[in-house]
């Protein structure tokens, strides 16, 4: 299994996903600029890290989705394999409409930078197959725009098709839905995959809940575990 992740101008959680990657997975991760037209490394997963493409000019991720590698990225997901957006990462997918929907300014019309935690609703994609269907995790959000929209008819096929695969949530009761999203996410959306389950987008960040004594949290290891996991299985590890 190798990894590429794709920096762009203000890109800042590029390293953070580098380190999370290496030291859980110990497998090999690439940092490819946005310049670049083709993948030379031939990556098993792309991941887009967060950050403040561009400054977040015009809209957050828009930039950044005319950026040459995208082109690539595409072709990349197209051929069935993994393809990651975290925060503005999530952005740049949807501004690519390689996923559906918008991200939004939070309903605070501030940066939120806290812990969240959010349920698993889904395990049938390649990203989550690790976990338990209402498993609870704790990833921070560090956002502007993270208000996930989608017109009524849109989200209901969203929903039907069982793509919301992470949900704000309340720790303690393991409930989940509009009311704990931090920022207003419609459904307490905070993470969706495509309809074959390759494309992820999530606002929160699980690179920064790795490496405990440095994050002060540890649940994004199971995450990047679970990946593993898909690939060990399909003996591509
Ligand atoms: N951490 C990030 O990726 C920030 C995302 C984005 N630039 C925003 O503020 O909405």
């Amino acid at each position: 299994m190798r990894t590429a992740v794709v920096v762009f101008p203000g890109s800042n959680c590029d390293r953070d996903v580098q380190r999370a990657v290496a030291e859980t997975l110990k497998t090999p991760v690439d940092m490819v600029w946005h310049e670049e037209r083709e993948f030379a490394s031939q990556p098993d997963l792309v991941i887009l890290p967060g950050g403040f493409s561009y400054g977040d000019y015009l809209r957050s991720g828009a930039m950044a989705a005319r950026s040459p590698i995208i082109e690539a990225v595409r072709r990349h997901a197209e051929a069935g394999k993994l393809l990651l957006g975290i925060c503005n990462g999530f952005q740049v997918l949807t501004e690519t409409k390689l996923l559906p929907g918008a991200l939004l300014a939070n309903t605070s019309t501030t940066f939120l930078c806290k812990k969240c935690w959010m349920r698993v609703e889904r395990t049938d994609n390649r990203f989550t197959s690790g976990f338990k269907k209402g498993d609870i995790v704790q990833y921070p959000i560090a956002h502007h725009e993270g208000l996930y929209f989608l017109p009524d008819k849109e989200l209901r096929e969203l929903e039907e098709s069982g793509r919301v695969v992470f949900r704000y949530a309340d720790p303690q009761t393991g409930e989940a839905g509009a009311e704990y999203a931090p920022n207003g996410a419609l459904n307490g959306i905070a993470g969706i995959c495509n309809k074959e389950g390759n494309i992820l987008g999530l606002m929160p960040h699980p690179e920064r809940a790795t490496i405990a004594h440095l994050n002060g949290g540890s649940d994004g290891g199971d995450f990047w575990r679970s990946i593993a996991q898909d690939f060990a299985k399909r003996g591509a590890l």
